[in-house]
């Protein structure tokens, strides 16, 4: 490999999953990493993905891991980032950037940024792209080609470790939009985290009605399938997700009950032209985005 292109010598990837094993896949097919490092708790999936040819090499402890690294990214679920944070800054080389994919912005900046030891810097950054699926053999190299990375970058971010952060995404295809990471977590409270709690409450809310007195979501076809395919999502990844983006969570699940709350009235009032200016007002707003 030509060490030209190369943006990050030395990468360590914390958590092989989907989402690092994706940026891993990434960045080697874009030829902008030399050697990439693996640790994962999972050991059955470390040893997965250094079969998979994901990483070069796994390490048993996140010291080894991150030892020599020139950057480190951390893709665990995201109650787990600032713990592991403080365990690998004693190991980290001098300049080492740590960066991060998790989908809650604020608690995780807040946390990690005044942990990080002079000379060395952490950015937060969070792909708008995944999948339902988890673990390394979901993870692929165009994952992030055509979607966007939203990094948070605070008033005391080094500007040129948040330069690499950036080119990172960029080679693995990803559109980079700077962000405030509070504006960032109420974002996708909308866009992301309620539509997946309104999925899981829909497909128990289904499952536990028992008027019929047999499982009758084998009855269900394409339309409570698409709708509830993120419902099939990792369950301890969305317990961290709205544990620590509680306030937008809950902020988003109370706008959504009142919208709820006028769909009821107008089934119960019979309101014929209320209810087509309802469903056509949300058909335009969803058709403009495909
Ligand atoms: N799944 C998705 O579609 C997306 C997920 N994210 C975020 O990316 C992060 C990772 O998610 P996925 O890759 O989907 O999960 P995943 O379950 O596929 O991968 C996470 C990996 O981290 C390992 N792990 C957990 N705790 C660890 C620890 N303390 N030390 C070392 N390894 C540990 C697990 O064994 C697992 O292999 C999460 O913060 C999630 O919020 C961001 C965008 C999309
Ligand atoms: O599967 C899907 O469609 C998703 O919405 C995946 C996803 C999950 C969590 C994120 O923080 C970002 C993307």
């Amino acid at each position: 490999m030509s060490m030209s292109g190369v943006i990050v010598r030395r990468l360590a990837v914390i958590g092989v999953g989907l989402i690092g094993g994706s940026l891993a896949r990434a960045l080697r097919r874009a030829g902008v990493v030399g050697e990439i490092v693996g640790v994962d708790l999972d050991r059955d999936n470390l040893v997965r993905a250094h079969e998979f040819g994901v990483v070069d090499c796994g390490a048993e402890t996140l010291a080894a891991g991150v030892a020599g690294a020139d950057l480190v990214f951390l893709s665990v679920p995201v109650c787990a980032i600032p713990a592991v944070v403080r365990d690998l800054i004693p190991h980290l080389a001098p300049g080492a950037i740590v960066t991060d994919g998790g989908s809650v912005k604020g608690e995780v900046v807040a946390a990690c940024e005044p942990l990080m030891p002079p000379g060395t810097h952490f950015v937060g950054g969070h792909p708008i792209a995944g999948t339902e699926h988890s673990g390394v053999e979901a993870s692929f190299a165009t994952l992030y080609e055509g979607k966007r990375c939203i990094v948070t970058p605070t008033p005391r971010t080094d500007v040129t470790a948040l330069g690499t952060v950036v080119r990172l995404w960029e080679a693995a295809g990803s559109e980079v939009v700077l962000m405030d990471a509070e504006k960032h977590d109420r974002l996708v409270a909308a866009i992301s985290h309620l539509p997946h709690m309104v999925a899981y409450a829909l497909v128990n809310a289904v499952e536990g009605y028992d008027r019929f007195e047999e499982g009758i979501l084998r009855y269900s076809a394409g339309g409570f399938r698409d709708f509830t395919r993120i419902a099939s999502s990792d369950p301890a990844m969305w317990r961290d997700i709205a544990l620590m983006n509680r306030e937008g969570v809950i902020e988003m699940m109370d706008h959504f009950a009142a919208y709820f709350a006028t769909l009821r009235s107008l089934v119960a009032a019979g309101d014929a032209d209320g209810l087509e200016r309802f469903f056509r007002e949300s058909k335009e707003s969803r058709d403009a985005i495909l």
